[in-house]
């Protein structure tokens, strides 16, 4: 500015970046960790991340070290500033990552909020066509596969909290999932769990399908029986066969209908929305009487509207059937997709019909006393007893006995 006169400025200005583009044909593609005023994490960076993590951990000089899957372990990523390279289809590419420093300066309770880390990639400007397609999908599809292998599943719960950090409200509170039940220790006739097992890993690998005949990617399952027969431990199995994380909704809890629409909002892929007694969660008869009619005079609903306002409530002031139809296969539904929806009950015939019919939710278990085949799964799991003089010395008579469902309880 001080040595070119003002007309040739950007002239020159033109040329030099021409001369520089000569010089160094390298392109860089920066990949911040927040975009938009969301504060929501890009799911690039974190792909990135996963996937230089993976492979960085052998070149890196410097790493992090966070507590990995189970708690004891530790897991190694590449730190800020740090440099690798990786090798793709014969060209080589330079990863770094980054972080600007924060604009408070100042004295702050949470000094590193507003630093916003990024990674940079570098590569040769005639490798460009094959980074931007082949490479990029090649480290998502990676790092996304490495990020879900490693993840802590959780539990959640629709305990509302405020985040300080973040200053930002969370609809689920959660808590690492670490229950040990798994379909090997389930007591249970082989044949169903055989079938509910083939059932989950076709609902898990049927993306292709759902999409194809037009329905959002979710499954919904009634658990029924009587009291300790196994439903809340057929759910933490479920989780684990799947390794999806598992939302325990506690319906007493949810204002609202739209409370209940933005709980299912927040809901990320890969998990079990789980509503355990669904029959005393809520009143979930709505307006319905037996006969399908509501039969109510508008004497009756008048009285009721009174004695709501007299409580302090309203029809907006609670979740009804309508809304929990709407939270199971409404429009919202579809957020997110890859969702197991559970309900379970002792009391079956108390449940409205629109509520459990097929297709809302789709397969009806029912766990009820066990089996002989069952009661073997528990000798084995307590005792170590495969066989015993007691039991019965071939298969034709176990079924024969099975045939007859003893009625023993577990204790
Ligand atoms: N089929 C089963 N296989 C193995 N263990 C079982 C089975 N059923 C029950 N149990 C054991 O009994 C206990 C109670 O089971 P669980 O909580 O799963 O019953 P539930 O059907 O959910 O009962 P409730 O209807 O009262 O909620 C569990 O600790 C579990 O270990
Ligand atoms: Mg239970």
């Amino acid at each position: 500015q001080r040595f070119i006169p003002m007309e040739l400025y950007d002239h020159a200005q033109k040329w030099t970046g021409k001369l520089a583009n000569r010089l160094w044909p390298y392109v860089h593609i920066s990949f911040p960790e927040f975009t938009g005023e969301r504060m929501k994490r890009s799911e690039a960076y974190v792909a990135i991340e996963a996937y230089l993590a993976a492979t960085s951990t052998d070149h890196a000089r410097r790493l992090k070290a966070e507590v990995g899957k189970d708690s004891s372990s530790l897991v190694l990523s590449m730190d800020e500033h740090e440099e690798v390279t990786d090798v793709f289809g014969g060209a080589t590419v330079w990863w770094s990552s980054g972080a600007t420093a924060p604009r408070n300066q100042g004295f702050s309770l949470y000094p590193a909020r507003d630093e916003k880390r990024y990674y940079v990639l570098t590569f040769h400007r005639r490798h460009r066509k094959m980074v931007n397609g082949a490479y990029l999908a090649h480290v998502m599809e990676k790092g996304n596969a490495i990020r879900v292998q490693k993840r802590q599943r959780k539990l959640f719960t629709n305990r509302s909290h405020h985040d300080w950090y973040d200053n930002k409200e969370y609809l689920w509170s959660h808590v690492v999932f670490d229950h040990p039940a798994t379909f090997e220790t389930l007591a249970l006739d082989p044949e169903v769990k055989r079938d509910i097992m083939q059932d989950l890993s076709t609902f898990q690998e049927s993306k292709e399908y759902y999409a194809k005949v037009g329905k959002p990617w979710k499954r919904g399952y009634l658990l029924y029986g009587p009291p300790g027969t196994g439903k809340s431990t057929m759910i933490a199995a479920m989780a684990n066969f799947l390794d999806y994380d598992v939302y325990d909704l506690e319906l007493t809890a949810v204002k609202n209908n739209s409370k209940l629409r933005k709980l299912l909002v927040e809901i990320t892929p890969k998990s079990i929305v789980v509503i355990e007694d669904i029959d005393c969660s809520a009143d979930l008869t709505g307006k319905r009487k037996p006969g399908g009619r509501d039969e109510k005079t508008s004497e009756e609903t008048e009285i009721e509207k009174a004695k709501a306002a007299a409580a302090g409530g309203n029809e907006e002031g609670k979740v009804t059937l309508s809304g929990l139809l709407n939270f199971i296969d409404g429009i919202w539904s579809a957020c997110g997709g890859e969702r197991i929806i559970v309900f379970t009950t002792n009391y079956v015939d108390k449940l409205d019909p629109a509520l459990i019919r097929r297709g809302r939710m789709d397969k009806h278990i029912e766990l009820s006393y066990c089996t002989f085949e069952a009661f073997k799964v528990l000798a084995r799991n307590y005792l170590g007893v495969d066989s015993h003089p007691l039991f019965p010395p071939c298969t034709s008579c176990s079924s024969k006995l099975r045939s007859r469902r003893p009625t023993w309880r577990r204790t």
